[in-house]
């Protein structure tokens, strides 16, 4: 949906080829207090996308462009999406790298289960033709998924900034 959105469906079979998929279960216990506590700090996720669901309780956030941070509700019978760092720089910065973070307060058990979708090691993420012209020239040199990786390791930047550092133009 997303590469049709974009219309680049024909990079289906090529995406689908190079991606592994990582499922986690989280649980994010009640702190029984009233000001919200951040249980997992603000972060983007390093891959293709994530796909979310959670159990009814909110406590998701995503930053918006301002630095504001806004609850995601989630609509009945739907799924969260975040694009992740390496979609983002794929896609030359048309999809946004999302900052998000959990926080919670209160007496409800928060369960999340997500889909992680991210470029095998190996793969190279490099945007194609489609996304470059004079107006939006190519903004990150091409990487191997896995030199990436390792390097968000030794850095504590986020998002684009992290990306920048490492492979921008
Ligand atoms: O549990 C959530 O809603 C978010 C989890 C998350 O951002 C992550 O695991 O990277
Ligand atoms: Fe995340």
């Amino acid at each position: 949906m997303v590469l049709e959105s974009l219309g680049c469906e024909k990079y289906l079979n090529e995406h689908l080829g190079s991606s592994c998929y990582h499922f986690r279960w989280s649980k994010y216990k009640a702190t029984g207090l009233d000001d919200r506590e951040v249980l997992l700090s603000p972060h983007t996720d390093q891959n293709f996308l994530t796909i979310l669901y959670q159990n009814g309780v909110n406590g998701l956030e995503i930053q918006t462009k301002n630095g504001e941070w806004n609850f995601v509700q989630q609509l009945p019978n739907s799924f969260i999406v975040l694009v992740g760092d390496s979609f983002h720089a794929w896609s030359n910065g048309r999809l946004r790298t999302q900052m998000h973070r959990v926080t919670m307060s209160g007496f409800a058990t928060r369960y999340s289960i997500g889909i992680f979708v991210s470029p095998k090691p190996w793969y190279v993420v490099s945007a194609p033709d489609e996304f470059i012209d004079e107006e939006h020239p190519l903004h990150y040199r091409p990487f191997e998924a896995g030199e990436y990786f390792e390097y968000t390791k030794s850095t504590g930047a986020q998002g684009e900034p992290r990306l920048k550092s490492f492979c921008g133009i």
